[in-house]
């Protein structure tokens, strides 16, 4: 079975040589059938990444989950290798450029404890249809997601799904997942 360095860096090319209007169309129609599930509905802590590169965009949908009254909580890496945290934002404006060029709250922001959170959007660069999952290599979720009870659903294009890779065995498996085609229960 191919590498997952390989694998990763194919099907991230193929995301990147999608345009922004292909991209965008694709995230509505990946939001709509979010923002429909079940979990979001009952949610009220969302763990939610901010998009970079040419992932889902979730800049948008974070200030719908906002209007909704959900609580959001994104990603902070405090600095290389060290663990992921939570922290809590009011508005997307509160965000400035963090490791790695993501954006990320100011040190000042809410920490969230993992407790309170219900549902875990997540990215990736990789998946099958029986949830496992290639991020960045980092590791960061993997270790974050390994100690989660709650509900994640983790969004992405069509085009990074495939038929098999061999995983790790840290590798945390998925339970849904969201295309801009479907929904897959994994
Ligand atoms: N939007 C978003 N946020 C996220 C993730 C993600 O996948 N998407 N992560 C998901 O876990 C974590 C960040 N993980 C990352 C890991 C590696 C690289 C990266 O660019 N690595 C470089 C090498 C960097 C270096 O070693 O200096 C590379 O691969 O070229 C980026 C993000 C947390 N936040
Ligand atoms: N639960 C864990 N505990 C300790 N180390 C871990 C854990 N999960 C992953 N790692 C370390 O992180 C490194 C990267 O793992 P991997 O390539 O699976 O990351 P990834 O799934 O692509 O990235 P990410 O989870 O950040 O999206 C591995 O070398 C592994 O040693």
């Amino acid at each position: 079975m191919v590498e997952k360095k390989t694998l990763r860096k194919k099907i991230l090319a193929e995301r990147d040589a999608q345009s922004k209007a292909e991209r965008e169309a694709k995230d509505k129609q990946i939001w709509n059938r979010l923002f429909n599930t079940e979990e979001y509905q009952k949610s009220t802590t969302i763990f939610v990444f901010i998009s970079f590169k040419s992932e889902v965009f979730t800049h948008a949908a974070i200030e719908k989950m906002l209007k909704d009254g959900k609580r959001v909580c994104v990603p902070v890496i405090p600095r290389k290798n060290d663990p992921m945290e939570a922290r809590y934002i009011e508005q997307i404006s509160d965000l400035k450029m963090g490791l790695y060029n993501i954006m990320e709250p100011p040190a000042s922001a809410e920490k969230a404890n993992q407790k309170e959170i219900d549902l875990i959007i997540a990215p990736g660069a990789v998946f099958t249809r029986k949830g496992k999952r290639i991020g960045y290599g980092g590791g960061y979720y993997d270790r974050f997601l390994s100690k989660f009870n709650g509900d994640i659903i983790a969004i992405c294009y069509d085009l990074q799904i495939v038929d098999d890779f061999r995983i790790d065995e840290w590798d945390v498996k998925i339970q849904k997942i969201i295309t801009e085609n479907e929904l897959i229960a994994c």
